[in-house]
């Protein structure tokens, strides 16, 4: 089956990487294959782009990140996917090099016959080669990834309050400005930005290239479902800085007893309890609103501490990011522990032998290794479990009392645990 656009003609070269009978992956060039790329994403998540919002666009995949795979019978693009080169926070404040993992999609002629499988298995070779030890996702579906070693490392927050929400006081709060202005890329990019990539939180990830930034903070017109253009809300102190910021629109609508509105909060980001309580506190008392729309937040984001009624925001949880480990010693020995820590780990990994047998990691607060050993285990797991423990989410104890984690020193769980913790609940507030 030929795609609707019949964009089948080969411009891609690089080398050919491995894939079922019948097809060819390839390197794809992403000017010249440009059009063939956004047809199968097309296909893959169901969406036609009216050609007046694809000029609003940025095309955000990166040369020499981005595969696809073609059919031997006749060149066509059947499969995709693309690789940002992210720089993740990870407990103890480093940004390890991550691959971010995008637009995976296979056209709906060709699933189920393993592209899937050779798309994310050349990804992870492709990145382990390149050195980046971590590679992240946003799954569009939680069924896919964990075959090929990913975790559900992170979950957010999605919260609705209500007009009028109470927040507790916080000291200084009062002293902080808040400005509520249309949003103007020009003057207000750099600045929500600045204050996104201020905050020290594991999983953490700020849109490194142009067109990402340009795609996260664009308003396009055919995408606001009756709201009104983007506006911001920039928080700052006495000396004119900015603290926090939310990126919103607010949507009117009045039912049959009067004004309904409601505020869609897009990207926001703090940088203190005071600046977190000064931007809400003016987006819950916003004329003619009924509720906030708060967006994906970390599950500990401030706003939901200082809640004084939890019950009436209609707080929902899902998963967030998936990470998988593509490096064992450069991943663990990368990241800081919250107390000593000195384990032997046994890892399973099916897909990069190279992670799969014992390592010996020690560790605390001020430094880590990772080596090969051959001493007895201490904890035996899948890759999977340790790359849904890294960022110090779901903890090795609670995949240990599911079963996931095999325990043959006695103590030896627990102590890991608490060494893997984050004081920070790891979380990516923006789909990429
Ligand atoms: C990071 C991101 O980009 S997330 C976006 C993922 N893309 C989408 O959801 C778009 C729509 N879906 C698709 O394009 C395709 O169905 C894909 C990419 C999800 C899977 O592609 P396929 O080529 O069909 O997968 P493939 O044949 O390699 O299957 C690999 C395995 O995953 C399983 N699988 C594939 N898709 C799914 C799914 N949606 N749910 C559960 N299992 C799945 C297969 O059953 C198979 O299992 P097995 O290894 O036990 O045999």
């Amino acid at each position: 089956m030929t795609s609707d656009t019949s964009t089948a003609t080969e411009a891609s070269t690089g080398p050919v990487i491995p894939a079922p009978d019948g097809y060819r992956q390839v390197e794809l060039d992403v000017e010249a294959d440009r059009d063939a790329i956004r047809d199968v994403d097309e296909w893959g998540f169901a969406f036609t782009t009216p050609p007046e919002v694809l000029e609003q666009l940025a095309f955000p995949l990166e040369a020499g990140r981005t595969v696809g795979i073609r059919t031997d019978a006749d060149g066509e693009l059947v499969a995709v996917h693309g690789s940002y080169a992210f720089e993740m926070p990870v407990p103890g404040g480093a940004r390890l090099p991550t691959a971010g993992l995008t637009w995976v999609a296979v056209h709906p002629q060709h699933r189920r016959r393993g592209l899937a499988r050779a798309m994310l298995t050349a990804h992870l070779r492709r990145t382990r080669e390149r050195g980046e030890p971590l590679s992240a996702l946003f799954a569009a579906e939680e069924a896919i990834y964990g075959r090929y070693g990913y975790g559900r490392a992170a979950f957010a927050a999605r919260a609705t309050l209500p007009r009028g929400t109470v927040l507790r006081d916080v000291p200084g709060a009062d002293a902080l400005r808040v400005n509520l202005e249309r949003f103007d890329a020009e003057r207000h990019a750099a600045v929500a930005l600045a204050v996104h990539d201020a905050v020290d939180r594991p999983g953490w990830i700020t849109p490194t290239t142009d067109a990402l930034r340009a795609n996260l903070l664009s308003d396009i017109a055919q995408w606001r479902d009756g709201a009104e253009t983007r506006r911001i809300a920039v928080v700052r102190d006495a000396a004119g800085s900015p603290r926090a910021f939310a990126t919103f629109a607010r949507k009117e609508h009045w039912d049959e007893v009067g004004p309904a509105g409601t505020v869609r909060v897009k990207l926001s980001a703090a940088l203190d309890g005071a600046a977190a309580r000064a931007l809400w506190g003016v987006l819950v008392d916003l004329d003619l609103m009924a509720q906030v729309e708060t967006g994906m937040l970390a599950t500990d984001d401030p706003v939901l501490t200082l809640l004084v009624n939890t019950r009436a925001a209609k707080v929902r949880t899902a998963d967030n990011l998936w990470v998988r480990i593509v490096d064992v010693a450069g991943a663990l020995a990368g990241r800081r522990y919250a107390a000593p820590l000195d384990v032997v780990l046994e890892v399973r990994d099916d897909l990069l032998g190279e992670n799969a047998g014992r390592w010996a990691l020690r560790g605390g607060p001020d430094a880590a290794s990772a080596e090969r050993t051959d001493a007895a285990a201490d904890l035996v797991l899948d890759v999977r479990d340790l790359s849904a423990a890294y960022l110090g989410g779901p903890t090795l104890v609670a995949l240990g009392a599911a079963g996931l984690v095999q325990e043959l020193t006695p103590g030896a769980l627990a102590a890991a645990s608490a060494a893997f913790a984050s004081p920070l609940a790891p979380a990516c507030n923006w789909v990429f």
